[in-house]
């Protein structure tokens, strides 16, 4: 086993340790092995402080090359949560609706995905293909203090195959998750920074949203908010 998979192989133990933290943080039922089952899993504290500012500095060259932009639905409403992308697909709304492209609408191709983010998709087993593909998008998400996200599922991938990874940076965030079916019971917990969670097997489809966020309840971000990294297979 390679040094790579073996201090991963460390960091998973330790973040199933702190589960016991999950009960404060309402992830207790998330956490339960039936929602397990579902394979929607939660890596609290997964990326300590360091790691975190590492991804940080990194996403700001990405952002630099592919700025932020507040994306619009197809009847022109704006959407709150600001967005850009990496890898070889962004996923982009417009007039036109939404879709995946290959360019920034300024443009420009997206920026490879930063290598630090790379070895948080590697680092969880259980990935379809021994081949070790790379994730085609690393959507970030960037949350102001009235940002939120409404209740959808990500489907616009080819290839449900793979989990969606999903990281936490900056201020905390009231995550909603759903069922496979639009509406009924859903559940709800705080996403932290350096938190991971995983969306595979049947929770692959899962409706889910963000309702609210915690503004400055995090340092990591000098201007406060939150950015999302959602990473993906998209074809
Ligand atoms: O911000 C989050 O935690 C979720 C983001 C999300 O669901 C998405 O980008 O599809
Ligand atoms: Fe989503």
């Amino acid at each position: 086993m390679s040094l790579q998979a073996l201090a991963w192989q460390q960091m998973r133990r330790i973040a199933w340790r702190t589960l016991g933290n999950a009960k404060e943080r309402g992830m207790e039922s998330l956490n339960t092995p039936s929602f397990r089952q579902k394979g929607f899993v939660i890596y609290p504290g997964l990326l300590d402080r360091t790691a975190q500012e590492s991804l940080v500095v990194a996403l700001r060259e990405v952002l630099k090359v592919a700025p932020l932009v507040q994306p619009v639905t197809a009847s022109g409403k704006p959407m709150s949560v600001r967005m850009s992308a990496a890898g070889d697909y962004g996923w982009i709304s417009d007039r036109r609706g939404y879709r995946y492209e290959k360019q920034h609408p300024n443009g420009a191709n997206w920026p490879d995905i930063p290598p630090a983010v790379l070895e948080i998709w590697h680092g969880f087993g259980g990935m379809p293909n021994s081949e070790k593909r790379d994730p085609e998008c690393c959507l970030i998400n960037w949350y102001g203090a009235d940002a939120r996200m409404g209740m959808h599922q990500d489907r616009d991938e080819t290839n449900f195959d793979y989990p969606v990874v999903s990281i936490s940076l900056g201020d905390e965030a009231l995550f909603r998750m759903g069922n496979v079916e639009r509406g009924g019971k859903t559940e709800s917990l705080w996403l932290k920074s350096g938190d991971v969670v995983v969306m595979g097997g049947a929770a692959r489809l899962a409706y889910h949203g963000v309702d609210r966020l915690r503004f400055r309840s995090s340092t990591l971000l000098p201007q406060g908010g939150r950015i999302n990294l959602t990473l993906r297979m998209v074809t």
